[in-house]
């Protein structure tokens, strides 16, 4: 800045003398050459006066003969000093008289006389003329020496008063600088304290009274209104730190880097933080990691697209201890709309949370237990069941009356009628998972929501143990109290799915277990009353059963289509009960599926089939081939182990892994497709093959089976059933074989009873066939008879 002032100042100078120089550089040459022409105008004007008036005197002088005369004459010529020469010549031009102004011995001479003219002076020539007769010639040579003379004074005058006005320009120039440049200097000098001392109290002092001036008094003007604004923003400012400091509210400002760069005191105080600001990703560190999520989320929307934020959230401190706070931040903008930090207030509305927590106890809890009251429960069990609905899940609501409790009230009083009803719901809650809800809807009135009810045994299970609980005494006041309670449960959606109905269910089935002598459970309906009851019962059988080798293996043969020859044959679980006589696996397989207990007799039925198969194997009953089909359930197939367990069985039965079929249904498969494929896999890798079991009745998934590593498919018996009746049984048994075939799998169909059926799926290229038209499930030494005979009838 400050050179710029110099280099103004230097233009100045520099502009004034030259043009101060130009313009006498000029004027100089012009008059110069204007004296010049004028002064020669004028010489030669008296040089020719001068000749005119000499020749015309000499004329007389001539005729008279008077030579001294014209000698007097031509001397006169002396007076003037730039001639050099005049010469009077008669007719003949004979030179009659001369003058040389350096005498006889100059170079000068005559013209006439034919002397060379070196110094080329100036040269008129007169007649002399006596009565209009010329009667001779005057010549006259003038130097330029008075013209000469003359331009030197003047120049030299000239150069004199040049210097004196470039003189006076740099004095006037000089004059300049300090009228128009000082003032501006000055202005500028202010303008740069006030830049740096930000004091707007500062004015530039007015020194003329021209535009310079009316310029300082705009500028002081302006310097004014800066120092008012200024002063408002200070007292401004001044007031809302007061105000933030005084703040019953944390106040903070972050900018545009995401970085705090101011809180409050009580925004410190809140936080329970001194020293440095934080990061804002360390402020956010304190949030509690549950609402943390929703913090960033409406921060990122905040300066993403200034969406204000008004949240609730915990922060949490280093002693563990939590403060409820709500937040509200919004973006700060400039003039011009941009965004250039953000501003937010903290309050701690912990009071408030605790009080609406109250409020809501109050509202949603019973006082007496601290369990949910019928308003949650029921609140619960609404939402309960349209979760259920989604998840396909079972919930049970279980309704449970104290028995007695009104005789244990009156004798003893409220306060242990009290204190035994906590009791209870302690005990209560204590039986039943977080995730379940017991409430006490009404004096001794408890209900119970469980969720995820996996089987209807469990719901039992728990019942037994909420009996088995409160049948311990509850001290109280010194004395032992025995209590019970009568338990109803209802199944959603079994039973209904409508809240109320299910209260209505439940209560009834509580009232039904009261009537059966209190300290009793009932379900709702009948026939799950029986069946859960039937299913504790079968539970307990089926665990008789396995330790008391009930369990025996039949074997169906199953048939080439081509051939008849014997392919294989699958292993079927029986149990011949000592006192039911035989009962089906339909009956009991679904129950071991339910209670786990179907892992035991898997391994069983694995262990004994392949150990047998073996056996047929080596006798060469069968052919080395032939395989043994075993079926998988579902819980075996997702069991973890399941891998081992095969690897196992098959070593220590020694059966060769190709000769052992997995067979599992369609509805297995498609519980969990991406782990069956693994599953599958990995057991075909070790040289077992897979079959799908009851093709047709499950979801029959197309793309799946493409995915899936089969290479038998069962098509279900119920498709081959009304085989050749139902046309469209055959168009799809038909449709199943062919898709199969292109695939690669090898076609099996299940329960074959007629030569008709045989017909139709030979016609359709079926390539075996299982039923009972070829044999029914077989004992081993049945199987053994079988297999001989067919050897037999293949032989003749
Ligand atoms: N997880 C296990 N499941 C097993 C095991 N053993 C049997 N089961 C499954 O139980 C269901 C009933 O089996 P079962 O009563 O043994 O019936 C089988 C055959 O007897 C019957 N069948 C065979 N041919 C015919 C016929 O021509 N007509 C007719 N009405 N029934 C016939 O079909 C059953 C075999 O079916 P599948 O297994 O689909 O090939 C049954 O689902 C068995 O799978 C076991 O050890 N583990």
């Amino acid at each position: 800045m400050q050179l710029q002032v110099q280099s103004l100042k230097r233009k100045l100078v520099i502009v004034a003398l030259l043009t101060t120089t130009l313009t006498l550089i000029f004027s100089s040459i012009a008059f110069t050459w204007l004296e010049y022409y004028l002064t020669r105008q004028d010489s030669e004007r008296q040089l020719t006066t001068l000749g005119s008036m000499m020749a015309r005197h000499s004329a007389h002088e001539i005729k008279a003969g008077h030579i001294d005369d014209l000698q007097e004459t031509i001397r006169s010529l002396s007076a003037h000093g730039d001639i050099l020469s005049g010469c009077i010549y008669d007719i003949s031009n004979h030179l009659l008289i001369s003058y040389l102004r350096d005498g006889p011995s100059s170079a000068e001479s005559c013209p006439l006389e034919g002397h060379p003219d070196s110094n080329d002076p100036r040269q008129w020539v007169f007649p002399i003329q006596y009565n209009k007769n010329v009667i001779g010639t005057l010549t006259i040579q003038a130097t330029n020496d008075s013209l000469n003379k003359r331009l030197q004074q003047f120049g030299a005058f000239s150069i004199v008063i040049s210097a004196l006005a470039l003189l006076l320009g740099f004095f006037a120039s000089s004059r300049l600088k300090e009228l128009i440049l000082r003032p501006l200097h000055d202005l500028y000098a202010t303008l740069k304290r006030i830049a740096q001392d930000k004091d707007y109290s500062i004015r530039a002092t007015r020194e003329t009274d021209d535009e310079l001036g009316a310029l300082v008094d705009l500028f002081n003007s302006l310097l004014h209104t800066i120092e008012s604004e200024h002063a408002a923003l200070k007292e401004n400012e001044a007031r809302f730190r007061k105000l933030a400091t005084f703040s019953p509210v944390g106040i903070f400002q972050v900018d545009t880097q995401q970085t705090l760069q101011y809180v409050n005191q009580r925004w410190r105080e809140i936080h329970q933080m001194h020293g440095d600001l934080p990061e804002l990703e360390r402020w956010f560190g304190c949030i509690a990691p549950a609402d943390l999520d929703s913090l960033r989320d409406a921060w990122q929307r905040l300066t993403t697209y200034q969406e204000s934020i008004a949240m609730d959230l915990r922060l949490l401190h280093r002693d563990s201890t939590q403060t409820w706070i709500h937040l509200m931040a919004s973006s700060l903008n400039d003039r011009d709309g941009e965004v250039i930090g953000y501003l937010g207030a903290i309050s701690d509305i912990s009071e408030l949370k605790s009080a609406q927590l109250q409020m809501e106890n109050l509202a949603f809890y019973d006082a007496l237990t601290g369990l949910a009251n019928r308003r949650l429960f029921k609140n619960r069990l609404a939402k309960s069941i349209k979760s259920a609905q989604r998840t396909r899940s079972t919930l049970a609501l279980m309704f449970l009356d104290m028995d007695q409790f009104k005789r244990i009230n009156d004798s003893m009083g409220h306060d242990a009628g009290d204190l035994l009803l906590q009791e209870v719901a302690r005990r209560l809650s204590n039986c039943v998972r977080d995730r379940d809800t017991v409430s006490r809807i009404g004096g001794d009135e408890f209900t119970i929501l469980l969720t995820d009810v996996n089987h209807t045994s469990d719901v039992l299970t728990v019942a037994e143990k909420l009996l088995e609980a409160l049948s311990r005494p509850i001290r109280i006041k010194g004395q032992d109290i025995t209590t019970s309670v009568s338990i109803g449960i209802t199944l959603t959606p079994q039973d209904s799915s409508d809240p109320n109905t299910l209260m209505k269910n439940a209560d009834l089935a509580m009232y039904r277990a009261k009537e059966l002598g209190r300290n009793n459970v009932q379900f709702f309906s009948e026939d799950m009353n029986r069946s859960i009851l039937e299913h504790l019962s079968w539970e307990q059988e089926i665990n008789d059963a396995l330790t008391a080798n009930q369990f025996t293996l039949a074997y169906q043969p199953k048939i080439s289509l081509r051939d008849y020859h014997t392919t294989g044959v699958e292993a079927l679980i029986r149990w011949h009960h000592p006192e039911k006589g035989f009962v089906s696996p339909d009956r009991f397989i679904p129950v071991a599926e339910e209670t786990g207990q179907i892992l035991a007799i898997g391994r069983w039925v694995l262990e004994r089939s392949c150990t047998e198969m073996r056996a047929l194997l080596q006798s060469g009953a069968l052919p080395e081939n032939a395989r043994i089909a075993v079926n998988l359930s579902a819980r075996q197939f997702a069991a973890p182990d399941l891998e081992t367990v095969i690897s196992q069985v098959l070593q220590e039965s020694g059966l060769s892994p190709s000769n052992l079929e997995l067979e599992i249904t369609e509805s297995t498969l498609m519980l969990d497709v991406e782990s069956a494929i693994a599953t599958m896999a990995s057991l075909q890798a070790i040289g077992v093959r897979f079959a799908i079991d009851d093709f047709g009745t499950g979801y029959s998934s197309l793309a799946y089976l493409k995915r899936l590593p089969i290479e038998v498919l069962k098509v279900d018996r119920s498709f081959v059933l009304d085989i050749p009746d139902d046309t469209n049984d055959m168009a799809i048994t038909a449709a199943v074989i062919a898709m199969a075939h292109k695939l690669g799998i090898i076609v099996v169909a299940e329960g074959v009873e007629s030569e008709d059926q045989v017909n139709f799926l030979r016609n359709n290229l079926c390539d075996e066939g299982q039923g009972y038209l070829f044999s029914r499930p077989l004992t081993l030494q049945q199987l053994q008879l079988f297999l001989r005979e067919a050897q037999t009838a293949t032989l003749k």
